[in-house]
């Protein structure tokens, strides 16, 4: 597991550890430098020219430090200060001023000249709001120059909390960032300004990082492989779970499909599907594997005695499961609304709820608290986990759109409230897990899953995790990170990101799952 931290959290371990430890900014200051300075040996030509930009704080402070390494090193370093020199902070002026008495060049403004390596180092975790005027021009002139660009800790111009870019930012080949990944270079669009990042051990100690609890977290494929729930060696089909699957609809048969064959290929158990009775043969002759339950689509569920039915077939099938998914494919019509109501009595056993099933529920009021601005909180218990898309999350919260793509961290945070209500998969090109506690970033995957289908596989998956007697957060954060881990799997099998579509998911879980 790696932490990623917002600016708080950063700023609470820089402090933690200088001032109750006692380690010296200084000394940190030294080994940040040192490994900005490492990463330009490792990748730069011995000869580079280097230039330095810095700014007045102790971003600015790594930067002079840096160029004061590599110019002991032999290379030929400029440092260029843009700013205030008297608004300098303690520690920068205490690295000007060692680079002055080494005779180091340093130059107020762009320097003229040609550089073939250029750090950026305007602004760190302090940056506090948009770039203007000189440090705007700095940053243009610096995404202009023929040269490799090292961003120290956080490319300039990037929020290092949620990714938004503050006006203008440096666009780097490589950040290194110290001590904890940064959450806004993790999360778009302030990952595309990042280029390759090496998070770099500075000497924060580790007990410090483990007090200040970052609240977010990434899965690497190795902790994904140990999270796996075990294979029992004297086990049956009754050891693994049994998911019921309620999606589909006279349109719609392939969702189902998905979803189910993705619950299989998790090792659950069982899987049943309940569907519209068109879909029946299709399932059959799809997934033979799985049992089929249908209800007559073409009756009237206005009318109370068809509801009953419903109802009552439905609640023998809960009793059956031990999780349930709701939503692939199933419409919006009358039947998805009652089934939907009848699996949120369901209290004890994991439901996922998904697609249209989201946009049903987004129309039933008594799911959620209304805020005075009109937006919405989702009030469902622990035992539900809601896989929306950025779409569906503004149907369910009445967030804006652009608002949940510039913060979708705070977003995800917001429409939950508190800690251990139910579990949110926020799906984006950086999905976002909670349940109002910690929050997972998935930062595996790829733009080959932009295509249909693929969210009813990792609905499926989750559910098929969730049956083996996972809790719902880590079924749904595993769920997430093998469903990426599958996108990969393909894509470095296949070569491409074109031709992917849903099913191919389904072949690639045979090949990442444990064997
Ligand atoms: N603490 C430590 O010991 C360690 C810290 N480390 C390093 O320090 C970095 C954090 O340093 P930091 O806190 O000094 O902030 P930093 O990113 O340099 O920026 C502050 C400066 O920018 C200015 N400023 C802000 N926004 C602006 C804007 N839009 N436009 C113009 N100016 C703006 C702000 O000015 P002011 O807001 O006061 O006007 C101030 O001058 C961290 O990322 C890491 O690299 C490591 O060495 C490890 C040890
Ligand atoms: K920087």
């Amino acid at each position: 597991m790696q932490y990623i931290t917002d600016v708080r959290e950063a700023k609470e371990i820089d402090r933690m550890t200088i001032q109750e430890i006692g380690i010296p900014s200084m000394v940190l200051m030294e080994k940040a430098a040192l490994a900005v300075a490492g990463c330009v040996k490792s990748n730069a030509a011995p000869e580079s020219h280097v230039l330095a930009v810095c700014g007045m704080g102790n971003n600015g402070g790594d930067g002079v430090a840096a160029a004061r390494m590599l110019w002991e090193d032999g290379y030929p370093v400029t440092v260029s200060l843009i700013g205030n020199e008297e608004n300098a902070s303690e520690e920068m002026k205490k690295q000007l001023d060692i680079a002055r008495k080494l005779g180091i060049h340093i130059c107020t403004g762009l320097p003229s000249g040609e550089y073939d390596v250029i750090l950026d180092a305007l602004f760190g975790i302090g940056l506090s709001r948009e770039v203007t005027g000189e440090f705007a021009d700095a940053i243009n002139w610096i995404n202009e120059q023929d040269a490799l660009r090292f961003a120290v800790d956080v490319p300039s111009g990037v929020n290092a909390s949620t990714g938004e870019i503050l006006a203008v930012a440096v666009v780097a080949d490589f950040t290194i960032t110290f001590g904890t990944n940064k959450r806004g270079i993790v999360l778009f669009p302030g990952c595309n300004y990042a280029g390759n990042v090496v998070v770099a051990d500075i000497g924060f100690p580790k007990k410090v990082v483990e007090k200040v609890l970052p609240r977010t977290y990434t899965l690497t494929r190795e902790d994904a492989m140990e999270m796996m729930p075990p294979r029992i060696l004297r086990s049956n089909k009754g050891s693994y779970g049994k998911v019921l699957v309620i999606a589909g609809s006279p349109e719609i048969s392939g969702a189902c499909y998905l979803s189910a064959a993705a619950a299989y290929r998790m090792g659950c158990g069982l899987v049943k599907v309940f569907t519209a009775a068109e879909n029946g043969p299709v399932i059959k002759n799809l997934l033979p594997e799985a049992l089929v339950k249908t209800y007559d689509s073409e009756l009237d569920y206005t009318q109370s005695l068809n509801r009953f039915d419903i109802t009552k077939s439905l609640q023998e099938e809960i009793k059956w499961a031990t999780c349930i998914v709701i939503g692939p494919g199933i419409g919006t019509a009358e039947p998805a609304g009652i089934m939907l109501d009848e699996v949120l009595k369901e209290k004890n056993k994991a439901v996922v709820i998904d697609a249209d099933g989201l946009n049903v529920l987004a129309k039933k009021e008594t799911y959620f608290v209304k805020r005075e601005d009109g937006t919405r909180k989702i009030c469902l218990p622990e035992n539900v986990v809601l896989t929306p898309h950025l779409q569906e999350m503004t149907r369910l919260t009445r967030f804006e759109l652009p608002v949940i793509r510039a913060k979708i961290v705070e977003q995800a945070l917001l429409s939950l409230e508190s800690a251990n209500c139910q579990t949110l998969v926020l799906k984006d090109a950086r999905t976002v897990v909670t349940d109002g506690g910690e929050v997972y970033i998935n930062t595996i995957g790829n733009n080959a899953l932009s295509t249909g289908g693929t969210g009813d596989v990792l609905s499926g998956m989750i559910a098929g995790l969730l049956a083996q007697g996972m809790r719902p957060t880590k079924a749904a954060v595993l769920g997430v990170c093998l469903h990426g881990l599958a996108a990969e799997e393909y894509v470095r099998r296949k070569g491409g990101r074109y031709s992917m579509m849903a099913g191919d998911l389904l072949d690639m879980l045979q090949e990442i799952l444990p064997k």
